[in-house]
């Protein structure tokens, strides 16, 4: 069985970004968040635009006011005011200032600023209680960023910083790669949907519903093709279908060794290239991975088998496909899990056989990050006290025991916030 970092190493390989011409599309800026942008952004602008002011108060000639302390002030006139958004119209001499606010630009002739507090003001003339250094509390043009500088490259996803970035660049069109199609199909003849009766024997599909959650999560747009019984026939057309319409396909359920677990096999008939059919992970064993070549028609697609069982299910998602989904589309970097150490209050059990994970809470607390794992049952059905966890426990692959204060890694899950008691 195949370690799961080499699985993760084979399966990004395997993986290629989109391409930043075909699959580039333009959205409005007040869209863009949560995209990722597919050209690099550089400035028409410099920044700051002009030379400004850092603060409220006065426009001097340093050379005025070099002298200048409580006892004794220099006297200036003052010859104008400067808001933000005014352009000064007057130049300033000897012996003058200006009043002037924060954000306001700068009037020629000064070249400093000495702030409100450190005047006194009156009539027409300031008192400046205070020497200036040259350029105080002047932001220069061009000091943050020239025009023509990179603002942000490639590959970058758009949070609320890069939006600003973008606003302030006056960006108002942006590049991005256009959003993954995810095809979602669960396999078996035992599964019924959610709205629907249940007759003996019969399992609700949630796999379907929590990885169209996933999908969206990630920014991809899930298309839910419903519950495919296991008849080959159904199951291999499904699966043509899922290929030739999306970018990633994702299964679950018949990829173990039954009587009923076709998926495999049904790869293979459709031309599919098998790179992996079990990893060494609990839970989720069972996972294939298998590739379509590119035709005319669409691009690679990638085809992930995941194991049915809920809890397997999602665990590999966020294990495999995850940071599979970031690299296809097109984030230059961090496609990996976000992995922290931590510590558990109590022992952490494995069987040692295969890399396990462990579902449960991650908080911080003083002494740094605790993880308490759920109560409850650790069966790969057991979907319900996966609820409301933020993290998985990774145990190393011949470890049984990992005691009580032992440092250990975690995986930060879902939009598993760290949550603060
Ligand atoms: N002889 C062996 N049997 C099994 C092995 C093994 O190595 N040898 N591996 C076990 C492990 S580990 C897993 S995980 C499961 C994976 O099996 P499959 O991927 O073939 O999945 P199914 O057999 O179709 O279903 C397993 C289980 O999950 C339920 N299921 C399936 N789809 C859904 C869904 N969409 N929503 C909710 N629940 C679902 C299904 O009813 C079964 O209970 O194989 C073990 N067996
Ligand atoms: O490894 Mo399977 O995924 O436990 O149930
Ligand atoms: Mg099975």
């Amino acid at each position: 069985m195949l370690p799961v970092l080499e699985a993760e190493t084979r399966i990004l390989s395997l993986t290629h970004p989109l391409n930043p011409q075909d699959d580039l599309e333009w959205v409005l800026l007040s869209a863009a968040a949560g995209r990722i942008l597919a050209q690099p952004v550089s400035s028409q602008l410099d920044f700051p635009h002009w030379d400004n002011s850092a603060m409220d108060g006065y426009a001097v000639r340093q050379a005025d006011v070099a002298t200048s302390c409580p006892d004794a002030p220099t006297a200036l006139t003052v010859v104008e005011e400067i808001p933000a958004g005014y352009q000064p119209q007057q130049t300033i001499q000897p012996g003058q200032a200006a009043r002037i606010l924060t954000g306001a630009m700068m009037p020629p002739g000064a070249d400093a600023v000495v702030m409100q507090e450190e005047t006194q003001r009156e009539g027409d003339r300031v008192y400046i209680l205070s020497a200036p250094t040259q350029q105080q509390f002047v932001r220069r043009r061009g000091e943050f960023y020239r025009a023509g500088d990179r603002l942000l490259p490639a590959g970058v996803r758009l949070g609320a910083a890069e939006i600003a970035v973008l606003a302030a660049a006056q960006c108002v069109t942006i590049p991005v790669y256009r959003r993954l199609r995810v095809a979602i199909l669960s396999t078996g003849d035992e599964l019924v949907s959610p709205d629907q009766p249940l007759r003996p024997g019969q399992i609700v599909d949630s796999n379907q519903y929590a990885l169209a959650a996933l999908v969206a999560e990630a920014g991809a747009e899930p298309l839910m093709l419903g519950i495919v019984p296991d008849q080959p026939d159904a199951l291999q057309t499904a699966i043509a279908q899922a290929v030739s319409t999306a970018d990633v396909v994702l299964s679950s359920g018949g990829v173990s060794v039954g009587d009923y677990d076709y998926v495999d096999r049904l790869l293979e008939a459709l031309g599919a290239k098998i790179h992996i059919r079990a990893i060494a992970i609990k839970p989720g064993k069972p996972l294939t991975f298998a590739t379509f070549k590119a035709s005319q028609s669409h691009p690679p697609t990638a085809y992930f088998g995941l194991p049915g069982n809920p809890v397997s299910a999602l665990v590999t998602f966020w294990r495999f496909v995850l940071p599979a989904l970031r690299k296809r589309a097109g984030l230059s970097a961090g496609w990996g899990p976000a992995w922290i150490w931590g510590r558990s209050p109590h022992d952490l059990n494995a069987d040692g056989k295969r890399e396990t994970y462990l579902w449960g809470t991650l908080r911080v607390t003083e002494e740094g990050h605790e993880f308490s794992q759920s109560p409850g049952s650790f069966s790969s059905g057991n979907l319900i006290n996966l609820a409301q966890t933020n993290a998985l426990a990774q145990v190393p692959v011949g470890q049984t025991r990992i005691l009580a204060g032992t440092p250990i890694r975690l995986m930060q899950t879902g939009g598993g916030a760290i949550a603060f008691p």
